[in-house]
């Protein structure tokens, strides 16, 4: 199949650019994901790219729908070496996304979908690990932006903090109360939208560290079907930073709908993030992506991007490996001074222009599932 695409995808060219997308490194091999009639195609479009972007995705669309009928979904996703031409063409497509109050029977989810039926946890559509390969990377601030993202939106969003060796949530959304109990079953905390729980709340801080072995991720993971989510369509669970004993039994015990991988530009290069993706892959957990924390840093005084870690290389590392680049959340005060407050940035300024680096990466995530809908797709 990838062959044929690619022989397809030759035939596909765009202003300004020489020779054909494949020719001018725009789209290789391993930019197209296929499984089974699901196919994903990741397009490199250059920084200086002056051509028109829409009418590139376009192109791509008709030509693989047009000869390859056996694709019944096609998810053709734009990355840019510098986000300038992504950016472009996001701003001109800022019409309200069109949600799923169901699942797609077909959605674009990369690799295989090997959830056991019978483990799902009745209620919750997807259960979505946010992982990173080490700590410190704002594993967790991107977990808080995505599932409040995902409530402004309109889905019913859970956020379980499972850091067990350092349960941020309750600090970055300011709550200090205990969770009630009805029953035998666990209440969520609610706030900003979504049902709360984290091991913060259940735990002193100063708990030592020998209780947060394999001991409290079993006592975790039993917790996880006994918290009173109701209907959720996202639950987002925000992992432990690393890919220790723990993390691999979460990764293992949990009906995950998919894995995203948090990471710093510099980070990406080393092994850590890279083990976070082998270790979900061990376990037949879907890769949805990498998102690139802190990828630029944008002056608040003068507006200037410097790339202080030396921004593209989750993008270009996430080509190489074979994942979806979900986008990049520039290094910004206003994230880190929200979060310290306990606002999530997208719920203190919805329309800024860094909620909007969210708001991109969480649409992806829900189409990815099957519960939004891509602006270009249209064929179901
Ligand atoms: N894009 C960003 N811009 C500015 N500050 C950020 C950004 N992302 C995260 N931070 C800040 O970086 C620090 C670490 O973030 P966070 O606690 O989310 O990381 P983590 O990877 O979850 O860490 P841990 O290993 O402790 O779980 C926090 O102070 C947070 O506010």
């Amino acid at each position: 199949m990838i062959t044929r695409i690619m022989a397809h995808l030759a035939h596909v060219e765009a202003e300004g650019i020489k020779g054909n997308i494949i020719e001018a490194g725009l789209v290789t091999e391993k930019d197209v994901s296929v499984n089974g009639h699901k196919v994903v195609v990741s397009v490199n479009v250059p920084g200086d790219f002056m051509g028109d972007i829409k009418a590139l995705q376009q192109d791509i669309e008709t030509r693989l729908k047009g000869n390859i009928p056996q694709i019944e979904n096609l998810l053709v996703v734009l990355t840019g070496e510098s986000g300038v031409a992504l950016a472009k063409a996001e701003a001109e497509a800022k019409a309200p996304p069109k949600l799923r109050k169901e699942p797609a029977k077909n959605p674009g989810v990369p690799g295989p979908d090997m959830r056991p039926a019978q483990a799902a946890i009745p209620g919750i559509k997807h259960i979505v690990a946010v992982a990173s390969g080490k700590g410190g990377v704002g594993k967790s601030t991107t977990a808080v932006n995505i599932a409040a993202t995902l409530a402004s939106l309109g889905f019913k969003v859970g956020l379980l903090d499972a850091d067990i060796y350092g349960p941020s949530i309750p600090r970055l959304l300011d709550i200090t109360e205990r969770p009630g109990m009805e029953g035998d079953r666990v209440v969520p905390i609610e706030k900003y939208g979504m049902k709360i729980m984290s091991m913060g709340f259940l735990m002193d801080e100063e708990a030592p560290l020998i209780w947060r072995g394999p001991m409290v991720v079993t006592a975790l993971m039993q917790m996880t079907r006994d918290v009173k989510w109701g209907e959720l369509d996202f639950l987002i669970l925000d992992m432990p930073p690393g890919t220790g004993d723990a993390q691999l039994t979460m990764a293992q015990q949990t009906p995950l709908s998919g894995a995203v991988i948090v990471s710093t530009p510099q980070d990406l290069a080393l092994v850590d993030a890279r083990k976070g993706l082998k270790m979900f892959r061990d376990v037949d957990v879907p890769i949805l992506g990498i998102i690139e924390n802190m990828s630029t840093f944008v002056c608040p005084h003068c507006g200037e991007v410097s790339e202080i870690f030396g921004h593209g290389g989750a993008e270009a590392d996430a080509r190489r490996l074979g994942v979806m680049f979900l986008g990049a959340v520039p290094l910004h005060m206003a994230i880190r001074e929200y979060s310290d407050a306990g606002k999530p940035l997208v719920v203190a300024e919805p329309d800024s222009v860094h909620a909007d680096f969210y708001r991109k990466v969480s649409l992806k995530i829900a189409t990815l599932l099957g519960m939004a809908e891509d602006d270009e797709e249209d064929d179901d």
